[in-house]
């Protein structure tokens, strides 16, 4: 059925396109793109073209970015499952590549949800430097951290906030902060035809609004020399060159990077911004250095991107930023544990943490009852106890020794009797309504250890003392992604020397991890969390 586009939209591109608008419209007699982006996290780009299951044709925009048939159904391959790549629009891939995101970048992506942009910067960052992915909607930020963990992210904070309130708690740390604002939608009506029904001729001045605000927040978070990506995948000249005219005319210290046109890339349309108010000639010609996607002219949908720069001068703000480098630069000093499985206990915490009042995902104003939650579990303890408030941490250190090679780094942190390995240290957090302050690691259960899903997702198989690979061709894959036991013969489990096949065994998808297994006498007991289980026949 063809599209039915609200006659307001039509007559506004009419006005604005002119003699490019028949061709625009042509662009919605055709099918949208379909694309998977590779997670270099877990697997190369190489290696993937030699095993993909789909026909590949590369996204100029994005070297990790492939157009795949119409009609595949990526979303159900294990390999899908294992995290070897993401399903994304192929025009949704520009953004991150415009952000110059290099390994020890200070990340912040501010409108997150569910997590296709997190999960690029995370692979360009290679694990090293911070990811902190926002989102104001809670619900959506479930979305986000599950794709985190499922794309093997050891190094990313997840924050359900207000922007402002993030801004507070980090001025002037963030190197590169994308913005993937939340707009009326308009580049996504052949692709996602739900986007009409919430369409109306003041959807764009409404979204503006809170563009206006994101940006302003997002500016006081970016260290001098930090860059800026703004995106949207609308047309709208007011969510876009209108929206970056009106932040150079209030931000005199930040000034546009211009990005190459190209076949793909096109300028900016500076000529829609008459009638938007004051814009100086010197604001206008930097705006033609934005670009925008085309429908009619590239394989993928309508988006708009800006690429913006702090100047470098020092100012007394950047004290900020320098700690914010110092901390990344040196984890050892300051009370926060290397964890290896190489070291043994690090002395100074006595293997112990003292317990975070708040609980997971309570913010600084709900502290109260995250105190009163404390509160209970030190009285079923016991009242005069001392050790009542602390729960003794050593099964996890036992655990990283005995099943982990390698060195996981970062800060440890207790939430609860949840274990987390964060890229942060914990006081910067406080305030924040916090969804996962980093890498999940496991629960402590009856002084013993459980390790996470999370942990599985992020490891390879050199990391693990024990590993079993399962093969993504014959229906073995899929049983143990539908919560199946398996039978295991002992030759199968891969032993690291000196460990024994009975215990827990990295389970991998031809050799890419995907999760949890209990290898014991011939058995593989799943331990595939049940709300990830493949459910699709
Ligand atoms: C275009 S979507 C983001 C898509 C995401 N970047 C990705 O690649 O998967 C915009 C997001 O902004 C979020 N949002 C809306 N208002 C916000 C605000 N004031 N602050 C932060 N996020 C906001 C929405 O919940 C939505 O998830």
């Amino acid at each position: 059925m063809a599209l039915r586009l609200p006659s307001p939209f039509l007559a506004k591109m009419k006005s604005l396109l002119g003699e490019n608008y028949d061709n625009f419209m042509k662009s919605y007699e055709q099918l949208p793109y379909a694309g998977i982006r590779v997670n270099t996290l877990k697997i190369s780009r190489e290696e993937f073209l030699k095993v993909s299951p789909f026909e590949l044709e590369p996204i100029p925009w994005c070297s990790t970015g492939f157009y795949i048939r119409d009609g595949e159904r990526p979303g159900r391959h294990p390999y899908y499952h294992a995290g070897l790549y993401y399903i994304q629009e192929p025009s949704a891939m520009a953004p991150v590549e415009l952000l110059g995101v290099a390994p020890g970048d200070i990340v912040l992506d501010l409108c997150a949800a569910p997590g296709g942009k997190s999960t690029q910067i995370a692979a360009k960052l290679k694990g090293e430097g911070v990811l902190v992915s926002n989102d104001l909607h809670p619900d959506r930020t479930k979305a986000l951290a599950k794709n985190l963990e499922m794309y093997g992210v050891r190094n990313a904070v997840v924050l359900n906030e207000d922007p402002e309130r993030i801004a507070g708690a980090f001025p002037r740390f963030f190197t590169k902060i994308l913005i993937d604002a939340p707009c009326s939608g308009e580049g996504m009506f052949r692709k996602d035809e739900s986007m009409l029904k919430y369409w109306e001729e003041s959807s764009p001045l409404k979204f503006a609004e809170m563009q206006r605000e994101i940006l302003t927040s997002a500016a006081k978070m970016l260290t001098p020399g930090g860059r800026l990506v703004y995106s949207t995948c609308t047309f709208s000249p007011e969510e876009n060159e209108g929206m970056i005219a009106e932040f150079l005319n209030n931000h005199q210290d930040f000034r546009l990077v211009p990005v190459e046109h190209s076949d793909y890339f096109s300028p900016g349309e500076t000529k829609w911004l008459t009638g938007q108010g004051h814009v100086g000639d010197d604001v206008l010609i930097q705006l033609t250095g934005t670009a925008r996607l085309w429908p009619h002219k590239v394989k993928g949908e309508g988006h708009f991107m800006a690429v913006l720069q702090r100047e470098r001068e020092l100012t007394s703000g950047d004290d900020e930023s320098k700690r914010a480098a110092l901390m990344l630069q040196d984890h050892s000093n300051d009370g926060t544990l290397a964890v290896s499985s190489r070291t043994d206990k690090p002395r100074e915490r006595k293997g112990k943490l003292s317990l975070r009042e708040e609980k997971m995902g309570q913010s600084g104003k709900n502290s109260k009852s995250g105190k009163s939650a404390a509160r209970q579990q030190t009285s079923r303890r016991g009242s005069g106890d001392r050790q009542a408030d602390y729960i003794s941490i050593d099964p996890f250190y036992d655990f990283i020794r005995e099943q982990l090679h390698g060195s996981l780094s970062g800060y440890p942190v207790l939430y609860g009797n949840h274990v987390y390995i964060s890229s942060l240290p914990e006081d910067r957090l406080k305030q924040l309504k916090v969804i996962r302050p980093g890498w999940y690691m496991g629960q402590l259960k009856n002084e013993r250890f459980v390790p996470g899903h999370p942990l599985a997702t992020a490891l390879h198989p050199e990391e693990a003392a024990r590993y079993v690979s399962l093969s993504s061709e014959d229906g073995e894959a899929v049983r143990y992604l539908k919560g199946e036991t398996l039978s295991i013969s002992e030759e199968r489990v891969v032993c690291r020397q000196g460990a024994e096949a009975k215990g827990y065994v990295l389970v991998c998808i031809d050799g890419y991890s995907a999760g949890w297994g209990k290898w014991q006498a011939g058995m593989l007991k799943n331990e595939y969390p049940a709300g990830w289980r493949w459910t699709s026949v």
